[in-house]
């Protein structure tokens, strides 16, 4: 038996969300979707850099997409604040580009680079995926937060460098598991086809769920109470 609103089919894009650190690889694998998935899927992809629109450009530049599938939301404040405290720029850069380019049948949205605290509003997204990398460390994913163990997909990536950083990955992504209750893991390289294929298949099996109405979003909570230094010497707290 399913929710009221669970139950019917869904007719918009569904909307996945793809948030992590700084250079974990989160550009890399909506690259990685797009171009293994463009022809089984009619993608668009929405990317939030604080001041530029550099993931933008290299997504653009590495031809996983038409060009103007892809849009940037300059945030123009702390990557998080657009991707759960007001989300109405990346909303409307949503809906802007699902309406420009009726039927799509995923967005990917891909959060500017921040720390472990920063996760999608399920106002937002449908589902999410948080990356972290082998080459942030080892116990990264012993530390926890909403990311690590409430996201949909949790992703390991760039375990190709594993023996180059000293980290055992095997061993990460047991603990990342521990941290999870059961909620899935996926060990990711570019480089291997059968962790990429993997990842596909995670993809198109959230995409079935959620076109049948059978997905349930999940919210990985909110962030622990934090701040922030800018240039100008101010900070300023989020709680
Ligand atoms: N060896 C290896 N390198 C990778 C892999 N995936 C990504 N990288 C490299 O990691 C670096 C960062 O990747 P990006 O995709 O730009 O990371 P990002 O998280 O989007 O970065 P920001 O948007 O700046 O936060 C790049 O130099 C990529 O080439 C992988 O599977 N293996």
């Amino acid at each position: 038996m399913h929710d009221d609103h669970t139950t019917a089919p869904k007719t918009r894009a569904l909307r996945l969300g793809v948030a992590g650190p700084v250079g974990t690889g989160k550009s890399s694998v909506i690259a990685t979707i797009c171009r293994h998935l463009r022809d089984e899927f009619a993608l668009g992809v929405i990317t939030n850099d604080i001041y530029t629109d550099e993931d933008a450009r290299f997504l653009k530049s590495a031809g996983v997409l038409p060009e103007e599938r892809i849009r940037a939301v300059e945030t123009g404040s702390c990557p998080h604040t657009a991707i759960r405290d007001d989300v109405t720029m990346n909303l409307m850069a949503v809906e802007d580009l699902e309406r420009d380019f009726a039927p799509l049948d995923i967005v990917l949205v891909e959060s500017g680079g921040d720390n472990l605290t920063a996760t999608f509003s399920p106002a937002l997204v449908d589902a999410q995926l948080f990356v972290l990398d082998v080459a942030g460390g080892g116990d990264v994913a012993r530390k926890g937060g909403p990311g690590i163990s409430g996201a949909d997909l949790l992703v390991i990536n760039k375990i190709d460098l594993g023996p180059h950083v000293d980290v055992d990955v095997d061993r990460m992504v047991a603990d990342a598991q521990k941290a999870r209750d059961g909620r899935p893991v996926l060990p990711l390289s570019r480089k291997q086809a059968d962790t990429v294929e993997k990842l596909c298949d995670w993809v198109r099996e959230m995409h079935k769920t959620y076109a049948g109405g059978d997905h349930v979003p999940v919210d990985p909570g909110p962030m622990a109470p934090h701040h922030h230094a800018h240039d100008d010497g101010h900070t300023h707290r989020h709680d």
